[in-house]
C-alpha cells in the first residue's frame, strides 16, 4: 500500500495473507474471509500453482513478524479459479479456496458482506484497500498491515486512463488523480472495503494498474457485485 497507514488489531479482520510454503515460507498475497471456510481472492495469485498442499492461510495477523513455526493456519482443501479467467488485465481475476475447516469467528477474524445489488458501487461514500503490499514500486513487504482510503472512479474515467486496456464492467477502478496512494505489489486478491450504511462490504479484489501510485494511473479491482451469482452457485455446490 502506498501513502497508507497501519491499521489496528481488528480493524479489518476480514484480511488474510496467503502464504507459499515450499522450501521456504513467504506472504504472496492478500484474501478477504466471506464464509467460514470460504475465503476470495485473485485468480493470478495462484496462477501455477493450483496444488493445495502448497498454500497456508493466515488470518486474525496484524504483523506478518507475528508469523512463525507455531503460528496457527488453515490449510486449503480446494481452489476454485474462475473458468474466464486468462490475466488479471483481461479480467475475471477471481479464486475461491475452501479450508480444510471452518474457522471460529472473533472479533479478530470474521467475514465482510458481499455486495447486495445492482449498482450498490455507486452508493458507496467510503472505500479502503489494505495490505502488506509494497509501500513504493520498487519496495519491500510491510510488517504491519496498511490501510488507505481511496475514491472509487467510474469506468469511463477509468478507460480514458487505460487506453491500451479494456476496463470491462466487470472491473472497478480507484484512486486520485493526483496519485500518492493506490495499493502496491503483494496487495494482490486483498480487499477493497466499502461501507455502506455502517456495514462493510467487499466491492473490489485488488487486482492490477500501471505502477503504484501513479499520477493518472488508478488501481483496477475485479467488481466482486458482478460475480455474486457464481460465487453462491459455487460455494453451494460444493458444500452440498
Ligand atoms: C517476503 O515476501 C515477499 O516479498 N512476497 C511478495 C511480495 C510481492 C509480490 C509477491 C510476493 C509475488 C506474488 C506473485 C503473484 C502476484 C503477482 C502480481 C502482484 N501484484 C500486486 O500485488 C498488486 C498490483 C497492483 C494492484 C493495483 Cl490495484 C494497483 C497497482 C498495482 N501494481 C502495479 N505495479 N505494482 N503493483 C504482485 N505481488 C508481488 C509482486 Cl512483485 N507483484
Amino acid at each position: 500500500i502506498v501513502g497508507g497507514t497501519n491499521a489496528s488489531h481488528a480493524e479489518w479482520p476480514w484480511q488474510v495473507s496467503l502464504h507459499l510454503k515450499l522450501s521456504t515460507q513467504s506472504h504472496m498475497c492478500g484474501g478477504s474471509i466471506i464464509r467460514d471456510q470460504w475465503i476470495l481472492t485473485a485468480a493470478h495469485c495462484t496462477e501455477d500453482l493450483l496444488i493445495t498442499q502448497v498454500w497456508r492461510v493466515y488470518s486474525g495477523i496484524l504483523k506478518l513478524s507475528e508469523i512463525n513455526e507455531s503460528t496457527p493456519f488453515f490449510k486449503v482443501q480446494e481452489i476454485i479459479v474462475h473458468p474466464k479467467y486468462l490475466a488479471s488485465e483481461q479480467g475475471y481475476d477471481i479464486v475461491l479456496m475452501k479450508l480444510d475447516r471452518p474457522m471460529n469467528f472473533s472479533v479478530l477474524q470474521q467475514p465482510l458482506c458481499l455486495p447486495t445489488e445492482e449498482g450498490i458501487n455507486t452508493k458507496y461514500t467510503e472505500c479502503w484497500v489494505t495490505g502488506w503490499g509494497y509501500t513504493k514500486e520498487r519496495g519491500q513487504v510491510e510488517d504491519t498491515l496498511q490501510k488507505v482510503k481511496i475514491p472509487l472512479i467510474s469506468n469511463t474515467e477509468c478507460q480514458s486512463r487505460y487506453q491500451d486496456y479494456r476496463i470491462t464492467d466487470k472491473m472497478l477502478c480507484a484512486g486520485y488523480a493526483e496519485g500518492g496512494m493506490d495499493a502496491c505489489k503483494g496487495d494482490s486478491g486483498g480487499p477493497l472495503s466499502c461501507k455502506y450504511q455502517n456495514k462493510w462490504f467487499l466491492a473490489g479484489i485488488t487486482s492490477w494498474g500501471e505502477g503504484c501510485a501513479r499520477p493518472g494511473q488508478p488501481g483496477v479491482y475485479t467488481n466482486v457485485a458482478e460475480f455474486v451469482e457464481w460465487i453462491l452457485e459455487t460455494i453451494s455446490s460444493i458444500d452440498k
